[in-house]
């Protein structure tokens, strides 16, 4: 399947300091939800702002739909069908849940297509929809989270960047979240997601991969990953529920 974003072989890091990643690959196709776990600290984050532009990577390349786009910034990675949810909130809290949404097309030329995204990401967020007039301050942090999603779909992008969509968030908060996320890959848009939750997230992901020491470790169906009482012990916080033993007579 073709890949909507593919990172092969990236070298990043901050400053002079070491790399973080070391020689990273990771591709995620079209129609699907990726998931990035590992401990803190292993890197997903930057992953993520390799992905987007936000750091240029030292080496290897880096494909949109094909494209080459390495060595690219994030206006380009943006044109080009990648958007980026930052970790923590990032609405304007003293602006309507409508000029917040509406931001997101802010680069678009063509009005009427705003428009149309405007109420296409409006239907996929029905809160976004009833909150319209809204302060987005007033909104609460899940439903602040789905502006942002809204936000960043206006531009119909082929790829999503998630960081930790669930902080902060209560269980009732990221259960909406998580079946949000689902909307957007079924609508279209393919989801790089990184999450502390993360076997939350692997629940609703197709594909897992696990991080160490800068780069991919492991990589596979999420519901292979989940299974995997090693990996359960050593990423996902324990092992995963056991079927309870019907005593024998
Ligand atoms: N802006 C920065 N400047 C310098 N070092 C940074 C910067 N951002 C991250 N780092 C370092 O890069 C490494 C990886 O950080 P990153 O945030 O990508 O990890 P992570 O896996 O997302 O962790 P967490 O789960 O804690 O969010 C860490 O050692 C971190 O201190």
């Amino acid at each position: 399947m073709a890949s909507e974003i593919e990172l092969v072989d990236i070298q990043a890091g901050y400053g002079r300091a070491a790399p973080v990643l070391r020689g990273l690959s990771v591709a995620v196709p079209a129609g699907s939800i990726v998931c990035l776990v590992g401990p803190n600290g292993a890197g997903k984050s930057t992953v993520l702002k390799a992905a987007s532009g936000l750091l240029k990577p030292r080496s290897g390349r880096i494909l949109v739909g094909g494209r080459e786009m390495t060595g690219q910034g994030p206006q380009a990675m943006l044109a080009a069908g990648v958007a980026h949810v930052l970790q923590g909130h990032s609405v304007f809290r003293e602006m309507t849940v409508a000029e917040n949404v509406l931001l997101g097309g802010y680069t678009l030329r063509d009005k009427a297509f705003a428009a149309r995204r405007a109420e296409f990401v409006k239907e996929l967020f029905p809160v976004v929809a009833q909150r319209w007039g809204s302060l987005a301050g007033l909104l609460s942090g899940g439903q602040q989270k789905q502006v942002e999603f809204a936000r960043s779909l206006m531009v119909d992008p082929k790829v999503v960047l998630l960081d930790e969509p669930s902080m902060g968030l209560d269980p009732n908060a990221t259960a909406t979240v998580f079946e949000q996320i689902v909307r957007m890959r079924d609508a279209g848009t393919a989801v790089l997601l990184v999450e502390q939750n993360a076997r939350r997230a692997l629940e609703a992901a197709d594909l897992g991969c696990v991080l160490d020491l800068g780069r991919v470790h492991i990589s596979g169906p999420a519901s292979e990953l989940l299974a995997d009482p090693q990996l359960g012990e050593l990423y996902l916080g324990g092992r995963p529920a056991e079927p309870p033993v019907v005593p024998k007579r």
